[in-house]
């Protein structure tokens, strides 16, 4: 373990930016620290197969690896990207301060937006709402990290937009003027948020990293994961969710779950005191499958195995 806390990063831009925000902070605490980059890492000899360990997340799995063969003391994640089940012995130890929740829209002009359009995503919650918004307008696949996504929307001239997260775009400077923010679209559970996780049995990291979390946005974000953990089932589905503070007292939820056309939508909105933060994401998610949530999270995942 030693006094260095080694933290642990993807290689892409926005993933770098992130580990030396963490990076800084910390060392702003008078602690030490490594940042160190994790390659994808491919064949590993572990005892226990990954999936017994419950690691999932394809954006999460290399570096949920590289903790569990003690590589590294901490890792930074966009929180959205992180499955709602932690591996094994991996917790929870800091939410960072949120940024920026909205999807934006990064465009080359707006006159499509009244005819036929051609929207590129690769996101099956930002495909379904622009559909239910847009139902004439056509979703192209977009791959890739933010960078990639930039470039592939400019090299395509018959595509008129593209969809991101204005948080990504933010961090990294890359935020242009052609873009508009999509305020109707309801964000991805924990987007614009940073995770920090760390191994239990790590106390030295863990109470330093505990140091820098933002308690408000954790009870948000609880809020949209426990929503989305109990909508999904383990199954990716086009979940929206937001809670946000309206005053000290109250919190503010949005969170719907589309069919993948984008035609169907259930949605629950609520506003409740802030201390009873922790059961509210679990019990407005059974609302949604009472009312025809269950079936229709049956024909997504139906139509997402073919
Ligand atoms: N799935 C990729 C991903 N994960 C986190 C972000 C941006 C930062 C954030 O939302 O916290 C992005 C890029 C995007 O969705 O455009």
């Amino acid at each position: 373990m030693g006094t260095t806390i080694r933290i642990g990063t993807r290689d892409s831009e926005l993933a770098l930016w992130q580990a030396n925000t963490v990076k800084d902070k910390l060392e702003a605490l008078g602690y030490k620290t490594q940042l160190l980059p994790v390659k994808s890492t491919g064949d590993l000899n572990l005892d226990q197969p990954l999936y017994e360990m419950g690691i999932t997340g394809i954006f999460t799995k290399t570096l949920d690896i590289a903790m569990v063969k003690g590589e590294i003391d901490i890792a930074v994640h966009s929180m959205k990207d992180v499955p709602t089940a932690l591996p094994k012995g991996i917790v929870q130890a800091a939410v960072l301060p949120r940024a920026n929740v909205h999807d934006i829209l990064i465009h080359k002009g707006l006159d499509f937006l009244a005819s036929e359009g051609v929207i590129a995503t690769g996101s099956l919650r930002r495909k379904a709402q622009w559909l239910n918004q847009y139902p004439f307008h056509k979703i192209v696949n977009l791959r890739g990290n933010v960078n990639t996504r930039l470039q592939k929307l400019q090299d395509n001239q018959d595509w008129n937009g593209a969809i991101f997260a204005a948080a990504g775009l933010e961090r990294i400077n890359l935020k242009p003027e052609n873009h508009t923010v999509l305020d109707w679209m309801t964000p991805a559970p924990a987007q614009g948020a940073m995770l920090i996780v760390v191994n239990e049995s790590n106390s030295y990291a863990k109470e330093a990293v505990e140091k820098l979390n933002d308690e408000k946005t954790a009870m948000c974000v609880h809020v949209e994961r426990e929503f989305l953990r109990t909508l999904e089932g383990g199954c990716t589905a086009p979940i929206g969710a937001l809670a946000e503070f309206k005053n000290e007292e109250k919190i503010s939820f949005t969170g719907n779950l589309f069919s993948l056309d984008g035609k169907e939508k259930i949605e629950e909105k609520a506003t409740f005191n802030v201390s009873d933060y922790q059961d509210v994401g679990q019990n407005l998610a059974h609302k949604i499958l009472q009312q025809g949530g269950k079936e229709l999270m049956h024909s997504i995942k139906a139509k997402l195995e073919h």
